[in-house]
């Protein structure tokens, strides 16, 4: 017999649910209205025999300590979190513009001055973050938000963590987005250089509509150690293309310094030689 509404989980109780949103790895996003405030919000809804079957209690449990601190435009918004005894209920801002990635698919590529604006954006909700000492380190289109006005959101910030981190989380999910420090094999503490990186691939792939190193995964990986970006189309101006080359030398510069050069201009920063200057040795890591 269905057990009278009093006992079924009382939190849940208090939202109406909507529809579905989109599904994810541990669970499905669905649209809610909170019954007293008629407040609209996003019920992210995870499965924990399934967190545990992935063993991904770590990456749940960071998400939410690093989400509920936060508090920015330009983030999506963390408002709690309730759990029943098979279930784990994020209850987050509703982002009526949906998934950026989704946009950025329908319209191919954005034109400068809107990459221009997004990166903008982009760079505040780093800058807070940054400034509160946490690195996002999974941003990518499928991450970013938009809110009724166009604005930007990033959110999932269950791979993020306290700078500098020298954890070994199994990397899942594309390359495309990680800088060299991440994917060689070395043990190495990650700096906020993580995520200039992620800006100069986003950059450039909301200009072109693809991630400046996406290859076969052997090759995006030497690609990325390399620095061998994809040539930007003749179509890009000469500004938007010295922006996205700083953003990878900058970047390696920053991460080698162990300290943020900003500000230098190229013809200051030492341009690496030739690719080889890298090293692409070490046992891949493909876990
Ligand atoms: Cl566990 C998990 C489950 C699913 C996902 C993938 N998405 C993560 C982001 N989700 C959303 C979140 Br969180 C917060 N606000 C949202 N708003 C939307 C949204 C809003 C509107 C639409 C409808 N489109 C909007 C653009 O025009 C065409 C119609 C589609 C999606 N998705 C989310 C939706 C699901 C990630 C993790």
């Amino acid at each position: 017999a269905v057990k009278p509404p009093i006992y079924q989980n009382l939190h849940l109780g208090l939202f109406e649910i909507g529809k579905p949103l989109g599904k994810g790895k541990f669970g499905r996003v669905y649209l809610a209205r909170h019954r007293d405030s008629g407040y609209i919000c996003a019920l992210k809804v995870l499965n924990k025999d399934e967190i545990s079957r992935e063993a991904a209690e770590t990456h749940v449990r960071r998400e939410i300590e690093v989400h509920s601190n936060l508090r920015h435009p330009g983030v999506l918004g963390f408002y709690g979190w309730f759990h029943d005894s098979r279930r784990i209920f994020l209850i987050l801002e509703y982002a009526a513009g949906g998934e950026l990635y989704r946009v950025l698919q329908r319209e191919g590529r954005f034109s400068e001055r809107r990459a221009a604006k997004y990166v903008a954006q982009v760079t505040l909700s780093l800058l807070y973050l940054h400034g509160k000492n946490i690195m996002h380190r999974d941003m990518k289109p499928e991450n970013i938000l938009l809110g009724l006005h166009g604005e930007l959101k990033l959110a999932d910030f269950g791979y993020s963590v306290h700078a500098p981190s020298n954890r070994r989380d199994t990397l899942c999910g594309t390359l495309d987005y990680l800088p060299p420090e991440m994917i060689q094999s070395r043990e190495v503490s990650y700096t906020k250089a993580v995520d200039q990186w992620t800006l100069g691939v986003l950059t450039y792939e909301f200009l072109t509509g693809q991630p400046p190193f996406e290859d076969t995964v052997a090759l995006t990986r030497r690609r990325i150690v390399n620095r061998d970006m994809k040539p930007l189309p003749s179509f890009i101006s000469s500004e938007a293309k010295d922006f996205v080359n700083s953003s990878f030398f900058i970047t390696q510069l920053s991460y080698q310094d162990g300290h943020a050069r900003a500000g230098e201009s190229r013809s200051q920063v030492p341009i690496p030689q030739a690719a080889s200057e890298y090293s692409t040795s070490g046992p891949d890591r493909d876990d």
